[in-house]
């Protein structure tokens, strides 16, 4: 159920199955960039292919780098030895902080004049550490907007000959990692002081493993100061092959922990050099099976059935942690996030987006300088998720919908970031609570089937029918005209409806055999034809889908309101049976009828259902055809069941 600007995740059941990760982000930069600073040509394999690893391949493109897609996710650079062939460039990196801090430094010390600016958001986000630290090695950068953020204007340095340089390590740990892998464009040893408690540590440690993997080795003091030595050069490595992306991963294991799993990643595991591995011991802490191999990791439900809440310092694992919050939603007790405000620097204020939009869905949530605490709601609301242009919010929130009533995702796209296929590999691993689609002409039989299917199946059951006949119902009971379009969508929003059994509550009062008179019927098929009451009463119709599984029947189920049936089933019978059935039914219940009139009517209200703009009756794609003319109703719910069965 997708648009533009949102997509629709129905409620979730089970997660499970095995999906391959795209190519590491910090991995698929840190290489491009090192392969382009090297002597000699380097093939980067299973490179990530996203928005943030767009904008370094085009920065290094504009920067007269030979840059060749050799197949999909294969790269041949053509490194240039630490010298730029282009000493002029204007680059645009997007919201991409491992391109612009790295090429920042680069691009600081290697003699040309460039422009580097990005989105508005990456506009906000710091980079004075860096180039404080920068300008102590004689760089020459000016700020074209405010002081401490991009855009910058990178003129031709003067070289200090300073052998030791300090940079703050508290705010972003990119950016000493830039400082890092300039650093052997100097032809001379250069130490770095880290000021301040250097964060998110476990990224320093792919730079050196990465920087090791091109010739350079970086002496260290555990974490106070790096030494590159003099003559330090990059070396290309031939061929590198890049790992699954550990952050991507910890979406797929939450849902395997709170959908029960078996849910395997394959990519990246137990010999990783990304930190974001970690994920998996906190997940584990919250109580989810987990198991790994070397390039793999498996997750699933906890033995007890119930994740438990965890107190935790996540300076380690920054961006992997903010899965935890989402799926602090479906454990017992309040879970604390620690030492986490890298987070209000990042795509947006990632405390503050988290708090305001784990809100909407019911929890309540506490919120300081560096740290978030949530604590789930007795029961997930539906809610229309604001994403804020981040990638991970999207992809967190993507969790949600194993709460009862599904979640929305407002602007989807936004995890081409990092990972463009995310929904559809999502969608991939999860099994929604299933819906059997049962649409067809009036009088075809198909309520008395569903009816029947859904409580073999101990489903939940929706008479989507009625919803329309409840609302003339309504409206002629407040006045409302049948075609005055705008105040029948209102009412459609304000009605209050509830099935209970074989009974049927408008506004808190049962509703007997008045719903199911002639003149309610075509009340119902003239409302039905209005676009905006179809639009206002989706919704409704979409919250019935509950565990463990749901059968609506009506006219644009398996087109319209549940697309993604597991079962589509067109039930339909000749006009002639139709009208017989409805005789019976009207006579049993001591009804006056007519068959004549009957059989016109039936045919009148096809023509209508058939003919209208909005939802026109017809069998769906992907729908089997049931006509019933010849059998009895036990017949026909045997069938269907039988074609559920098929299905499974
Ligand atoms: O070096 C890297 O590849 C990254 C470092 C982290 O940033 P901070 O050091 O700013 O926390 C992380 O959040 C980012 O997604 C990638
Ligand atoms: C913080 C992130 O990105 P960036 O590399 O732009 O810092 C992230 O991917 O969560």
């Amino acid at each position: 159920m997708t648009s533009d600007n949102f997509l629709d995740l129905p409620p979730l059941l089970s997660a499970r199955g095995t999906v391959t990760l795209p190519g590491s982000k910090s991995i698929s930069n840190r290489v491009l960039l090192l392969a382009a600073l090297s002597a000699g040509t380097t093939e980067v394999r299973d490179v990530l292919l996203s928005d943030d690893t767009e904008r370094m391949l085009d920065g290094l493109r504009k920067l007269g780098v030979g840059v060749e897609q050799v197949e999909s996710h294969v790269f041949r650079v053509t490194g240039c030895g630490g010298n730029f062939p282009n000493k002029e460039a204007e680059l645009f990196l997007g919201n991409a902080g491992t391109a612009f801090r790295p090429l920042t430094a680069a691009l600081a010390l290697s003699g040309g004049h460039y422009t580097l600016s990005g989105v508005a958001r990456m506009h906000e986000r710091p980079i004075g550490d860096l180039v404080d630290a920068l300008r102590a090695l004689g760089a020459n950068i000016d700020y074209l907007d405010n002081e401490g953020f991009p855009p910058l204007e990178i003129f031709p340095a003067t070289l200090s000959d300073a052998a030791r340089v300090s940079v703050r390590g508290d705010v972003s740990s990119q950016f000493l990692t830039a400082l890092l892998m300039a650093l052997p464009l100097l032809d001379r040893e250069v130490t770095v002081e880290v000021a301040g408690e250097l964060i998110s540590k476990p990224y320093i440690e792919i730079t050196l493993a990465m920087m090791k993997r091109f010739g350079v080795e970086v002496a260290r003091d555990g974490w106070r100061s790096f030494t590159v030595a003099a003559g330090s050069r990059y070396v290309s490595p031939g061929t590198v092959y890049v790992e699954g992306d550990a952050s991507s991963a910890s979406y797929f294991l939450a849902a395997g922990a709170i959908g029960g799993g078996p849910l395997r990643i394959e990519g990246v595991g137990s010999e990783s050099i990304q930190g974001d591995v970690r994920f998996a011991d906190a997940l584990a802490l919250m109580g989810a099976q987990i198991t790994m191999g070397p390039n793999w990791m498996e997750a699933r439900g906890p033995e007890s059935g119930k994740l438990k809440a965890i107190d935790l310092d996540c300076n380690h694992i920054p961006d992997a942690a903010m899965t935890l919050a989402v799926a602090a939603l479906f454990a017992e007790g309040t879970t604390t996030l620690r030492n986490i405000a890298s987070w209000r620097v990042k795509e947006t204020d990632r405390i503050a987006a988290m708090a305001t939009e784990l809100r909407k869905v019911g929890a309540t949530m506490e919120e300081g300088a560096d740290y978030i605490r949530v604590t789930p709601p007795a029961h997930i609301r539906h809610a229309a998720i604001d994403t804020y242009d981040d990638h991970r919010m999207a992809m967190c929130f993507s969790l949600a919908a194993f709460g009862t009533e599904g979640m929305c995702i407002n602007d989807p796209g936004c995890v081409a970031k990092t990972f463009p296929e995310y929904f559809s590999a999502f969608a991939g691993m999860t099994q929604a609570v299933p819906v059997i689609a049962i649409d067809g002409p009036s009088a075809s039989g198909k309520g008395t089937v569903a009816q029947r299917v859904a409580t073999a199946l101990g489903m939940h059951y929706l008479d989507s029918g009625a919803l329309y006949r409840l609302l003339g119902l309504a409206a002629q009971r407040r006045g409302v005209a049948l075609d005055a379009e705008a105040q029948l969508a209102k009412l459609a929003g304000q009605i209050d409806i509830r099935f209970e059994g074989e009974d049927i509550w408008l506004d808190g009062v049962k509703v007997g055999d008045e719903l199911r008179t002639e003149e309610a019927g075509s009340a119902a098929s003239k409302v039905a034809a209005l676009h905006q009451v179809r639009a206002a009463l989706l919704a409704k119709q979409r919250a019935f889908r509950r565990a463990p599984g749901l059968v609506a029947d009506g006219r644009d189920m398996a087109s319209v309101v549940f697309p993604d049936s597991v079962l589509k089933i067109f039930l339909t019978a000749s006009a002639e049976a139709r009208a017989e059935r409805r005789y019976k039914q009207l006579k049993e219940k001591g009804m006056s009828a007519n068959i004549a009139a009957l059989l016109q009517d039936i045919r009148a209200r096809d023509e209508r259902d058939t003919q209208r703009s909005a939802a026109p009756l017809q069998q769906a794609p992907g729908a089997s055809l049931l006509d019933t003319t010849a059998l009895n109703i036990e017949q026909a719910v045997a069938e269907v069941l039988a074609r559920y069965r098929a299905k499974k």
